[in-house]
């Protein structure tokens, strides 16, 4: 896990960001339904840290990182960027001209690195094409800059002749590292970077990843549903839930004491350290509420085993439950919730 400094600034500032889908009138003259997949999310990122991003598939984690990178356009909200040179911009309410100068800052690494990555296009093209339109290098210049990338990622400089399909899940996925490092961002959105890959191929990466992090002072947003890797590389984490952050916290805190009964119930999934000790997993039932129809009071309430009254009616705050942990749970702190650590502890 890399450890970020004490005196780390914050790089991005994400204050109730939303991004809602639909909500617009079809041919017919009806309204679509408005889906909240990101509905006020409120978080810093500090420089050189890894903050990850966990929920269950639906939950508006890809919606929001794209959001951030201004892959998509956010419905409201601010995502404050503080520049190397200092100040601070909004990049959600900035316009493309103006953008252009923060987007090589922000670059993002996806899930699936074949279908994003053109087929038609040797690794020259995909990796030296954004230098050139940015400005950053011209003829065999980039041929060179290619050339160190790919040694880089741990592949070979002669492979730029090649196209992506060459290449093995993970090849492709040191590619698409390799061309997010072609304008030398200073934050990258991790898109489920591993999930596709065999485990063996997972640590490679993720082992990459950290070298480039310390070697570049990168900070990373890591979205991920694999707890494990959370755990392993992520120096705090969000809990996001139907477009909504429930709880965040340092990654130590939150596996050793949840304070969201979701977190907790996302966490009674992971496999035990000790496989042999006799452990019911209390897995997570019902579906992930619906982000066009909300239920009201706490979103998550009818899944929560510890709902009462008041949870079916008034919708909780995030607030803060001590310095850096925040919780949306009105019964926050009343509960005595398992987290990874403590189970594993008491399997012994
Ligand atoms: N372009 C779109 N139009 C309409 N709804 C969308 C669009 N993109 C995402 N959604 C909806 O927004 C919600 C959040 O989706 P999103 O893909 O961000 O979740 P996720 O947590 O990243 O899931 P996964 O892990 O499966 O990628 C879902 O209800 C999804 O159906």
């Amino acid at each position: 896990m890399s450890s970020i400094s004490v005196q780390a600034e914050p790089i991005l500032s994400v204050r109730d960001l939303k991004k809602h889908f639909g909500g617009k009138k079809t041919w017919s003259g009806a309204v679509s339904k408005t889906i909240r997949a990101v509905d006020g999310v409120t978080f810093t990122i500090y420089e050189g840290e890894t903050f990850g991003l966990v929920g269950e598939s639906g939950c508006g984690k890809t919606t929001l990182g794209r959001c951030i990178a201004r892959a998509l356009d956010p419905t409201g909200g601010e995502v404050v960027y503080a520049p190397k040179e200092g100040g601070a911009v909004d990049l959600a309410s900035l316009k493309p001209r103006d953008l252009r100068p923060y987007r090589q800052d922000v670059q993002m690494i996806f899930q699936d690195p074949i279908s994003s990555l053109n087929p038609r296009m040797t690794l020259l093209d995909i990796i030296g094409e954004p230098m050139v339109v940015n400005g950053l290098a011209r003829g065999e210049e980039v041929k060179h800059r290619v050339g160190d990338l790919l040694e880089r990622v741990g592949l070979r400089a002669e492979y730029m002749v090649r196209y992506p399909h060459a290449f093995s899940g993970g090849q492709r996925q040191r590619i698409g590292i390799a061309r997010a490092l072609a304008l030398n961002p200073r934050v990258i959105v991790c898109d489920e970077p591993v999930s596709a890959l065999d485990v063996s191929v997972q640590a490679q990466i993720l082992n990459l990843l950290q070298d480039l992090q310390a070697e570049k002072n990168l900070t990373y947003l890591f979205i991920a549903h694999d707890l494990g890797v959370v755990e392993y590389l992520c120096d705090r984490v969000a809990v996001m839930y139907v477009g909504q952050v429930v709880e965040l916290a340092e990654t130590s805190d939150l596996f050793a004491r949840p304070l969201h009964p979701y977190t907790e119930a996302l966490m009674s999934a992971v496999p035990p350290a000790n496989p042999r000790a006799a452990r019911a997993p209390r897995l997570l039932e019902g579906d992930l509420a619906n982000a066009a129809n909300l239920p009201p009071g706490c979103h998550f309430h009818p899944r929560c085993g510890y709902c009462v009254e008041r949870c079916r009616t008034e919708e909780p705050e995030l607030r803060e439950y001590s310095p850096g942990r925040f919780v949306r749970c009105h019964r926050a702190g009343e509960l005595k919730l398992d987290g990874v650590a403590e189970l594993a502890e008491a399997d012994l």
